[in-house]
């Protein structure tokens, strides 16, 4: 966004791990302003203000008013569950509020309803927003083309104790780049767990290793296993800071887009495949 008038920003899940850390960003921003703050009806944090647990003020309450969180903004960043993501999408669409959608485990169904969403108003959604997730997507693709013969593909995350989807938003995204490279169908050839006599490895499958423990922010490997050799791509959160600064980076270049379903390669400009 290059105009000098703030961008109004509201975030949904004001009180999830990834809320706070975007209220934090929202509020340290120059070029941004927290303009609503949103959690579920029987969410403790309502009526909090949305910097309390900063020890300061912002002036913005937490609500569980979608009209109210939604009618001084511009941009919504929602972080939440892809039930709660659907209900935003039906108010955003009403208030023609923009959607940067971080939340991940949608089944097919809801991301239909999503991309219909978008016919409507401008949606940023990636499972991933970091800069380097989205980068070593692209250096995925190219490994997977030059490694197509001889190489079984195995994918393994990690995060912590609390998160409830698996495998991750990232890990199915790096299944499903590595799968189109290579001319296959993921939902065809992924393997999500091994247990007993599972025969020898298909070469044309791609598997898939869940780890949940402690404070993990989010690992991903993605190997190349072949005869001799193996390559392992990996990519290690520290801190999700990053995820925030890429949501704004995304809510920036909504910031008057015209209405449609936009990705990470499209903020960065990263060449698609
Ligand atoms: N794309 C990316 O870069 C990243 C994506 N994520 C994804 O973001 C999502 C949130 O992660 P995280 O912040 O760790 O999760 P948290 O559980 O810490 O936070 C989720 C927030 O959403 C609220 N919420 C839950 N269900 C609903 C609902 N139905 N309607 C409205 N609000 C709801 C929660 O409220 P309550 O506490 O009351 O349940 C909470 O405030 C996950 O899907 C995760 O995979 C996470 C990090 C990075
Ligand atoms: O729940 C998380 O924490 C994360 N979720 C996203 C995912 O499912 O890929 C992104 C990141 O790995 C952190």
């Amino acid at each position: 966004m290059t105009s000098a008038t703030p961008l109004r920003i509201a975030i949904a899940g004001a009180s999830g791990r990834m809320g706070r850390m975007l209220i934090e960003a929202v509020t340290q921003s120059a070029d941004c302003v927290l303009a609503g703050a949103l959690d579920r009806p029987d969410s403790p944090a309502l009526g909090a203000d949305a910097t309390a647990w900063l020890g300061k003020t912002c002036g913005v309450a937490i609500s569980d008013d979608l009209d109210t969180g939604l009618a001084q903004a511009q941009v919504l960043i929602d972080f939440t569950r892809p039930e709660g993501t659907l209900d935003h999408l039906v108010a955003c669409r009403r208030h023609g509020v923009a959607m940067v959608i971080g939340t991940t485990g949608f089944n097919e169904a809801q991301k239909a309803e999503l991309a219909e969403g978008a016919r409507d108003i401008g949606i940023v959604m990636a499972p991933n927003m970091s800069v380097g997730v989205n980068v070593v997507l692209r250096l995925l693709d190219m490994a997977a083309r030059a490694l197509a013969e001889g190489y079984d593909i195995e994918i393994i995350e990690a995060h912590h104790r609390h998160k409830v989807d698996a495998p991750s938003g990232t890990a199915l995204a790096m299944g499903e780049t590595v799968a189109a490279a290579l001319g296959r169908d993921l939902k065809a050839c992924a393997v999500y767990g091994r247990e007993g006599h599972t025969g020898e490895r298909d070469p044309s499958t791609i598997g898939f290793a869940t780890v949940r423990g402690g404070d993990i922010v989010g690992d991903h490997t993605v190997l190349f296993a072949g005869t001799g050799e193996r390559i392992e791509i990996s990519h290690k959160s520290s801190s999700r800071v990053t995820y925030a600064q890429g949501s704004l980076r995304a809510a920036r270049f909504l910031a008057g887009r015209a209405p449609g379903l936009y990705g990470m390669d499209d903020v960065l400009g990263l060449p698609t495949s």
